[in-house]
């Protein structure tokens, strides 16, 4: 799987859907990041009323659409950040045929209890993805100095725990019904 920029327009990305196509590989198509300055671009309003992130779920569910396969989704994903819910909440009911890469959740600010928005109604088309909340568990948010001192079993647990709650915390919202689809 590779992540593509298609801000680059049809012909930056087309070859990467090509290529993922005839190998019966994967792609991510970047559309609404999880970075706090994404919405300089991603959200301007276009000449014709439409907000950029909202024009390029559309046109690229054209794509995912007619590419639809194993539980409707095609192999073109996107990337769509963890810190925005209510965009998300917007481009699933745009996109329901492209499964979306989810980072930002910890470090960046991002919330397992607001992920639920990002799934289906069958708990399915997310990835979520953390990687410093897990990789380094052990020192995020630590005030004193201590963690410095930790031993590489420590390490290891601290970072086995954060996975498990992480997973945890993900499976609970992505197959609780009662959670908030807001
Ligand atoms: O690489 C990405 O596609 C990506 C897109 C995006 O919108 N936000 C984002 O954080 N990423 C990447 O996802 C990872 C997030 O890492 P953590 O913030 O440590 O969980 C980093 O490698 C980022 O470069």
């Amino acid at each position: 799987m590779v992540t593509v920029n298609p801000f680059l327009g049809s012909d930056g990305y087309n070859p990467f859907i090509e290529v993922a196509q005839k190998n019966n590989k994967g792609l991510f198509l970047l559309l609404k990041t999880s970075n706090p300055s994404s919405f300089e671009i991603q959200d301007l309003k276009l000449q014709n009323g439409e907000i950029l992130y909202m024009q390029m779920a559309q046109d690229i569910n054209a794509l995912a659409a007619a590419t639809k396969g194993e539980n409707n989704y095609s192999f073109i994903g996107t990337v769509v950040g963890a810190t925005y819910p209510s965009d998300a909440k917007k481009i699933r009911e745009l996109l329901p045929h492209s499964i979306f890469l989810v980072p930002g959740l910890g470090v960046q600010g991002g919330r397992a209890e607001d992920l639920a928005v990002f799934f289906d109604e069958k708990g399915l088309g997310a990835v979520i993805s953390s990687s410093r909340g897990i990789t380094y568990s052990y020192c995020f948010n630590k005030k004193d100095e201590n963690w410095r001192n930790i031993s590489k079993e420590q390490m290891s647990k601290s970072i086995a725990d954060a996975t498990i709650t992480a997973k945890k915390q993900i499976n609970e919202v992505r197959f609780n019904t009662n959670s908030l689809k807001c």
